[in-house]
């Protein structure tokens, strides 16, 4: 088995875990080669794997990882030209016969290299099952002028025309329909229109929090889904219980307060304007509400002395951090794998997408699933540190009605995620499907 993520934080974090989860199972009898960058290799091979998981390399064709979100346009745009050549070459000289390549949606070309080989190929979404159905379905959106060449311009406008997406409204679309990120529609759409030919598609997601929209793709796809779950590090949480080298930040997090502390992050590359960041900054500080904020290589710009009110690194185990005690609350960008981990932690979140399947993560966190509110209310607009602060209190305060009927919602959802990760549960139900039947190709 040959796995092809798409070499970003927020790609490859969800294509390793569903390996792991896939090397971990009685069934499997594949070895697993990831093919990543030279620099990814060295990332990511520090990280335990088990033994019949294991890296091949190609050399560092594309911009590196570190300054990736500088430009987001450029660096996807060299994924789709630079990878397939050295790729192919890698897999041609493999020393093992390939069953199945599984690649991430983004990388249009392996579909054309399975082809090339003949070699069966499983596409990943490492997105909502509810973004692919808006992409896979934009044809509709064009037709109804919700998108495209004319579009009203009215962004309140509600779209319930969706198959099994609950209606929502326009400014609720994944962004590079009608905002940020328009230059990538082309290449996404058609990534979307490809993975549909594909052998295999695997949703990185629980079929429970999406049941409508997954039914409705399975019924008009022709080829099988599986929901394999979040593909989050749930299953190496109870390792660090034997931790000999405890994090300074879990010491910190282990003298606070039972739910007193806010943590804030926006996923592996984006951030907002610097404008922003300074209101965010002072606003957090303002409310007086503990924070555990990851600043990535921005730690120099929070001015502030760590102390028991406030922690500011740089990178942490994220899904260890939600899952303590200490946290109340999380702050996120929305990213899928971020929202995932909210979701497994039953933590309430404050939803401030950046752009992209953010906005509508959003909507399902704050409308949907009811687990949390959103920071600001349009885009584009500077949210001011008052409101920030005043914000934060209020979400913070335990004793709200609102606040305890979105504590108890947040409660609910974890419970849907552990039922689902669990032995028999939706997504392990699906793993051992796909293995069974990627056995079988
Ligand atoms: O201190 C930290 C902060 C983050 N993370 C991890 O970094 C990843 C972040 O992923 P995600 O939340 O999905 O955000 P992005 O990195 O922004 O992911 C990109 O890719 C995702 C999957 O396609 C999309 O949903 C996002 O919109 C897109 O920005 C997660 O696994 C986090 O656990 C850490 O381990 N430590």
């Amino acid at each position: 088995m040959v796995v092809i993520p798409y070499p970003g934080r927020g790609h490859i974090n969800p294509m390793m875990n569903l390996c792991k989860l896939m090397a971990l199972r009685r069934t499997i009898n594949f070895l697993i080669t990831v093919v990543v960058t030279e620099e990814w290799l060295g990332f990511l091979e520090p990280e335990p794997r088990p033994t019949n998981l294991r890296f091949a390399t190609i050399p560092n064709v594309i911009p590196s990882e570190l300054n990736r979100g500088a430009d987001f346009t450029g660096f996807f745009n060299s994924t789709q030209t630079k990878l397939e050549e050295p790729v192919e070459q890698l897999l041609r000289r493999m020393e093992v016969p390939i069953s199945v390549i599984i690649y991430d949606n983004y990388l249009i070309w392996v579909w054309n290299i399975g082809s090339r080989m003949n070699i069966p190929v499983a596409s990943v979404f490492t997105m909502p099952a509810t973004v692919f159905s808006m992409c896979y379905h934009y044809r509709l959106l064009v037709e109804n002028c919700h998108a495209g060449d004319n579009f009203s311009g009215n962004m309140e406008e509600i779209i319930d025309y969706i198959p099994g997406v609950p209606p929502f409204r326009v400014c609720d679309l994944v962004t590079i329909f009608n905002g940020k990120g328009k230059e990538v529609k082309p290449a996404t759409l058609q990534a979307v229109s490809m993975a549909t030919k594909a052998q295999f598609l695997l949703f990185v997601s629980i079929y429970e929090l999406e049941p409508r929209v997954i039914d409705a793709l399975r019924s008009e796809l022709s080829i099988p889904v599986y929901v394999i779950g979040p593909a989050i590090p749930y299953f190496s949480l109870n390792d660090v219980s034997n931790d000999q080298n405890t994090p300074d930040y879990v010491k910190w997090l282990d003298r606070q307060p039972p739910d007193s502390v806010l943590y804030i992050s926006q996923g592996s590359f984006l951030s907002v304007s610097d404008a922003q960041l300074e209101e965010i900054i002072s606003g957090i500080h303002d409310s007086g509400v503990r924070y555990l904020w990851i600043a990535r290589g921005e730690t120099n710009r929070f001015k502030c002395e760590n102390d028991e009110k406030g922690l500011v690194i740089p990178w942490c185990d994220q899904l260890r951090v939600l899952c303590h005690s200490s946290v109340g609350a999380f702050w996120s960008h929305c990213g899928w794998s971020s929202t995932k981990e909210g979701a497994f932690s039953g933590v309430p979140m404050l939803a401030f997408p950046i752009f992209f399947d953010q906005v509508p993560t959003s909507k399902m966190i704050v409308e949907d699933w009811k687990t949390g509110r959103r920071v600001s209310t349009q885009e584009g607009i500077l949210v001011t540190r008052e409101e920030i602060s005043k914000l934060v209190k209020s979400f913070m305060n335990k004793e709200s009605e609102d606040g305890k009927e979105m504590r108890k919602h947040a409660k609910e959802v974890e419970s849907i995620c552990r039922q689902a990760t669990a032995e028999g549960g939706s997504a392990q139900i699906d793993l051992d499907l796909f293995i069974r039947d990627i056995s079988k190709s």
